[in-house]
């Protein structure tokens, strides 16, 4: 079990943390030996304080000072004090919230040569990362207004908990991640050079987890030259004065983890700085990694801390097995005689995220359809034989109540009169399908599903947040469709029986976001069994479609434009 005695590691108390590194060394002012061009930043001769989370004066708040605005009043309430900030309580006036009122010593120069830095920090706008509000200069000091968090660093946290279960490791990191990811995914990207766990900070009463101290991140305007961060989260290509890139975050990222699970500061076996410089360029990683059991965490840890070219970006590590979110299956919608069924694959925990399809009982097996899903990119494969077996066990239940009501409406033809009908599986309505099975996670777009929808299609709930979506992007790797419901169908031209099979084909895989290869592949398929007009196609009877060898996908989409109808394609993709 991992070492965690705060005497141990020279860190008593929340307070010690931020001034004296357990390497017995000062904050961020280590840096000055690596050659870093910062040193003459007054932050790097660091500014230890003692802490005190609640200073009043005279025992209650005050204001203090206000923002040029007005709209922003400083309390005498200290939250905190950092090597280079100290971070007091403050109350917009606007809206009536409490914020954060950081002060950082600079001079004019330094935060005019931050300005553009400044601005884009505030349009950065994430649920996972702290909101800056607004910000001034003033008697040497850069001020700026953020979002007040309550609980303190994703380290104090650390502390208090001992050592978090993985179900918080998972949560905490996935929230991490989706900061990441958003400010990575900006062009160019954005890096915020210092990620630790004294700069990710909680919101204990709704296990919020935000990433602050956005100060030090910077537009990767091609490759940086700055060494700035902390040495024990700093990847090797941060000491070599080559430049780097947003990966130096996912190697911060490694470390806090590594940290997490532990309860141990990395690298704690250094006694200074140049001793964890040496070994991170010499390619040694910290001791305790040594102590991490769970092979999974081992494995994701280590595709953080790989050479910059192999490392995962935050994507692919949010797509690890560790962080992976197993999905279930809901049952939406199905027609009266329970033969056609809206399902849709929720993954828990990764917001919106989903895929719906129509699942038709009488011909489709659980099997086929999640095979289908794997081919077509909207499920990986890991989730099989997980939403193989969600899908029968709707399935059952669904017998199990088509039995129920038959024998329900044998008594009620002998013992009672004939009562109004409930419309089976909305909400609620059967004993056997747990309400909040059946229109969880539903977003307004999909609640427009009427119980007998022929919807054939995959859907994808996108989440909002993750932009900017690709048009048709199957082709690359987990991106998946979204395509609206089938009171949005618009009908398409008839094809007359001598309509030659490629041309059909074709736009029957355009109608449902396919590329012209998918459609090839579909035309050659049929062309082996001599189908070439689509007046061949519409002898074929439902055992000839079946000894094709095409995917039950491809078959609906083939099938719905047969009929004369194609589905209105809106398309967005994301990674599952
Ligand atoms: N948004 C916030 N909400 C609540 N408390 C905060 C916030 N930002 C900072 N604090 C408190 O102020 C303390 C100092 O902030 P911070 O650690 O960011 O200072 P710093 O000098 O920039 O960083 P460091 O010393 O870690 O390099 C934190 O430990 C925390 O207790």
């Amino acid at each position: 079990m991992a070492d965690h005695h705060p005497e141990k590691n020279g860190l008593s108390s929340p307070q010690e943390e931020h001034t004296q590194y357990p390497n017995g060394i000062s904050g961020s002012a280590t840096h000055a030996e690596f050659g870093g061009n910062e040193l003459s930043h007054p932050r790097a001769q660091g500014i230890f304080h003692e802490l005190h989370s609640h200073d009043y004066a005279n025992g209650r708040e005050t204001v203090i000072e206000e923002s040029p605005s007005g709209r922003y009043a400083k309390l005498n309430t200290v939250l905190g004090k950092g090597a280079y900030k100290v971070v007091y309580k403050a109350i917009d006036r606007e809206e009536g919230y409490e914020v954060a009122w950081n002060c950082f010593q600079t001079t004019k120069a330094e935060f005019n040569d931050l300005s553009l830095e400044i601005k884009i920090l505030k349009q950065v706008r994430h649920p996972n990362i702290i909101n800056f509000h607004d910000y001034w200069y003033k008697d040497a000091e850069f001020i700026f207004v953020t979002e007040l968090m309550t609980s303190g660093t994703l380290r104090e946290y650390i502390r208090k908990l001992s050592l978090p279960n993985m179900k918080i490791v998972k949560r905490w990191s996935r929230q991490i991640l989706k900061g990441l990811i958003y400010l990575h995914s900006h062009n160019p990207p954005i890096i915020h050079r210092d990620i630790k766990c004294d700069n990710i900070f909680i919101n204990g009463a709704h296990g919020e987890v935000k990433i602050g101290d956005m100060g030090t991140a910077k537009m990767k305007l091609g490759k940086k030259y700055t060494v700035i961060g902390t040495p024990e989260f700093m990847a090797p290509e941060m000491y070599e004065e080559k430049g780097y890139s947003e990966k130096v975050d996912i190697y911060a990222f490694g470390m806090c983890l590594l940290e997490m699970v532990t309860g141990e500061y990395p690298y704690i076996e250094c006694e200074n700085a140049p001793q964890v410089y040496k070994k991170v360029t010499s390619g040694i990683k910290p001791e305790s990694l040594k102590r991490v059991q769970n092979p999974d965490i081992l494995d994701l840890i280590m595709h953080c801390l790989d050479p910059e070219n192999e490392r995962y970006t935050a994507q692919q590590i949010m797509e690890h097995r560790f962080l992976a979110v197993e999905p279930e299956v809901v049952l939406l919608t199905a027609n009266s005689a329970k033969t056609q069924l809206t399902l849709q694959v929720v993954f828990k925990g990764m917001d919106k995220l989903s895929v719906k399809f129509v699942f038709n009982v009488e011909k489709d097996t659980a099997e086929q359809v999640v095979n289908e899903m794997i081919e077509e990119k909207v499920l990986k494969n890991q989730y099989r034989q997980l939403v193989t077996h969600e899908i029968n066990r709707i399935l059952r239940d669904i017998n199990k109540s088509t039995s129920e009501d038959e024998s329900n409406k044998e008594e009620h033809k002998t013992s009672w009169p004939a009562q109004a009908a409930t419309p089976p599986f909305q909400a609620g309505a059967s004993p056997h399908i747990p309400p909040q099975r059946s229109h969880a996670h539903v977003p307004p777009l999909l609640d427009r599903d009427s119980p007998n929808s022929t919807l054939s299609q995959q859907q994808i709930v996108i989440d909002p947040q993750i932009q900017p979506s690709r048009k048709n992007s199957f082709s690359g790797g987990h991106a998946t469709e979204c395509t609206q419901d089938s009171d949005d169908e618009i009908p398409v031209k008839e094809y007359p029986d001598n309509s030659p099979i490629d041309e059909f084909v074709r736009e029957a895989a355009l109608a449902t976001n396919k590329d012209p290869e998918k459609a090839n592949e579909w035309s050659e398929k049929l062309k082996s069994q001599d189908i070439m007009t689509v007046g061949d196609l519409r002898t074929l009877k439902d055992e000839d479609w079946q000894g094709i060898g095409l995917t039950v996908f491809a078959m609906r989409a083939l099938k719905n434009s047969l009929r004369g109808k194609k589905l209105r394609s809106q398309t967005s993709a994301i990674s599952l």
